[in-house]
């Protein structure tokens, strides 16, 4: 198995806040109750993982805070240097699904530059940063192939790839390798790792995999069931992570205690 030492002390918590939820609530419908309360913080730099129960909410919070959805009292803000204001005025939030999404008649270089096209860059400027990207996730030779003739996990690095060309400051993941083989996923950490490490980016990152998380994550939020609140955000220390972590005392212990936090 491949092994990916990394410094992750060194991108993390530098220049304090990126985003702050404050007292966000959601009810849908005008009945059924998605969030309640929900407050954080959220250092600049940070892998935080989002784990509790399914329905408590993790994928609304996402949905609110890329500005897709309202939230009903409470508001999301982005912290800047010198004014507050909502990611997606800026622009600045990627976002990677469960399922990789890709247009099944565009070659993959071009599936990757559909941001960019949307935005009305041009050709070359899109292919240019597009070849970037696709090297970043190690798919470079692979730009001019369909969707269909790639494997599940290569098509979740083609998401990834498209959801880093505008060069995100945050990055939303809603369980990116949940539908992926065990080895595939572990392949993938070791890249989102070195890429998060690359970029200095925010991720935010749902999975119900807890172990998925300790591996991951600086920092993680624990929510309660429906509706969701935030019960515990659990901080990982910066160990290096390389396959050995995995079976460290302190990785199992971080995996339990989260794990019990889950059923509270
Ligand atoms: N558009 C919607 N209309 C009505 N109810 C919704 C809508 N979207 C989500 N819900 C409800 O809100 C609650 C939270 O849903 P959400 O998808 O955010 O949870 P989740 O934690 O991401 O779930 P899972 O882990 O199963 O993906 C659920 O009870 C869900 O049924």
């Amino acid at each position: 198995m491949k092994t990916a030492t990394l410094e992750t002390s060194k991108v993390k918590n530098e220049s304090g806040s990126l985003l702050r939820i404050n007292n966000v609530s959601k009810i849908y419908d005008g009945s059924i109750t998605a969030l309640s309360d929900v407050n954080l913080d959220i250092p600049e730099g940070e892998f935080m993982s989002f784990v509790g129960p399914s329905g408590c909410g993790k994928s609304t919070i996402f949905k609110i805070i890329a500005g897709l959805s309202d939230p009903t009292s409470g508001s999301i803000e982005m912290v800047s240097p010198t004014k507050t204001e909502t990611m997606m005025d800026r622009n600045e939030v990627g976002f990677v699904f469960q399922h990789a999404t890709l247009l099944p008649w565009k070659s993959v270089l071009d599936n990757v530059g559909l941001p960019l096209e949307l935005k009305g860059v041009s050709k070359k400027e899109r292919q240019e940063k597009g070849m970037e990207v696709l090297e970043m996730v190690g798919l470079k030779g692979y730009e001019k192939a369909l969707p269909r003739q790639l494997s599940g996990g290569m098509q979740m690095r083609v998401s990834i790839a498209r959801s880093l060309i505008a060069k995100p400051k945050l990055l939303l993941m809603d369980e990116p390798f949940g539908a992926l083989d065990e080895m595939t996923r572990q392949n993938l950490h070791y890249e989102l790792l070195k890429i998060w490490e690359k970029t200095g980016m925010t991720v935010l990152f749902i999975t119900h995999n807890v172990f998925e998380s300790v591996f991951l994550s600086t920092k993680i939020a624990v929510m309660s069931a429906r509706p969701g609140r935030i019960t515990n955000v659990f901080e990982v220390p910066p160990y290096d992570r390389d396959d050995s972590f995995r079976s460290t005392p302190e990785f199992s212990q971080l995996v339990g205690e989260i794990s019990k936090g889950l059923q509270h």
